[in-house]
């Protein structure tokens, strides 16, 4: 019997007297993609910052089986060892792409860098991965040298999703990785994820306030409203046949039929 990879006990987070994530309990699994959906403001990027360790819930626990150390508690590690925890075996994809990049140096560095960070120490391995993964989420290898900053939104996370993903991460967070973006950069993006997903059996917690995000790229839903989650499910199941008022207002007012 496999373990949960991620196992989240009675977490909750305030800030002053206002709470913004209410006892939650989940199991992430081996190769799942876990959604968690909710209007803004209902905690989702709380929810995601207290798994990932960037934010310190007052209660609660998130267990993580690690691939050497076994199991560990994330808010009961070093920062030392949260941060190594994030370089080596994790990935955090943000909304804004710039939060994610290193903005001064170039693309090719960007992955790069985070090769380093495992240990790869060879120039010409590591400038030829960085282009197959320049190539995998297309982008044009005659922009390996530019920086980012002269990229496109779309571009800029694309590149973002090829630094977290070059390391081979055993877990992805993603915090609304479509968002901000127009709509047929985002089809495209949306594409390229699914593409990525099922390829690297990616195991990913991703936020967002698309429905039609959550349809096409999570196996299971979590629906956040005020802190709380109200509903939890198979994402088919949550979004045909909603279970709990929050969620069927969701459903009838972002997929309108
Ligand atoms: N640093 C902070 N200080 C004080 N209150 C905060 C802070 N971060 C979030 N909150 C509050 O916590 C609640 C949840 O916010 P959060 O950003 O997690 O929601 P969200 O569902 O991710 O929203 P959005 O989709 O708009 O990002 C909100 O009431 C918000 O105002």
């Amino acid at each position: 019997m496999t373990s949960p990879l991620l196992s989240v006990q009675g977490l909750t987070k305030r800030f002053g007297d206002r709470t913004a994530c209410n006892e939650i309990s989940f199991d992430l699994w081996p190769g799942e993609v876990l959604g968690i959906v909710g209007e803004s403001g209902s905690g989702k990027s709380t929810l995601l910052n207290c798994l990932a360790g960037r934010l310190t819930p007052e209660e609660g626990s998130v267990l993580y089986e690690t691939q050497s150390a076994g199991i560990v508690d994330v808010h009961h590690l070093t920062e030392a060892r949260r941060r190594l925890l994030a370089r080596t075996e994790w990935g955090f994809v943000n909304q804004d792409a710039r939060e994610g990049l290193r903005m001064g140096v170039s693309a090719g560095a960007n992955i790069g860098e985070r090769l380093m960070a495992i240990g790869a120490r060879h120039y010409g391995d590591i400038r030829r991965t960085a282009s197959d993964w320049l190539e995998r989420v297309e982008i044009d290898l005659a922009r390996i040298d530019d920086s980012p900053t002269v990229y496109s939104g779309g571009m800029r996370q694309r590149l973002q999703i090829a630094r977290n993903l070059v390391s081979n991460p055993r877990l992805v967070f993603m915090d609304e990785p479509t968002g901000g973006l127009d709509v047929s950069v985002q089809a495209r993006l949306l594409d390229l994820l699914r593409g990525l997903v099922d390829r690297f059996h990616l195991s990913a917690i991703l936020v967002t306030h698309d429905l039609g995000v959550a349809r096409l790229l999570t196996h299971r839903l979590m629906v956040m409203q005020r802190g709380e989650v109200v509903e939890a499910g198979l994402t088919d199941q949550v979004l045909d046949d909603p279970q709990h008022a929050y969620t069927q207002m969701l459903v009838a007012s972002i997929l309108p039929v």
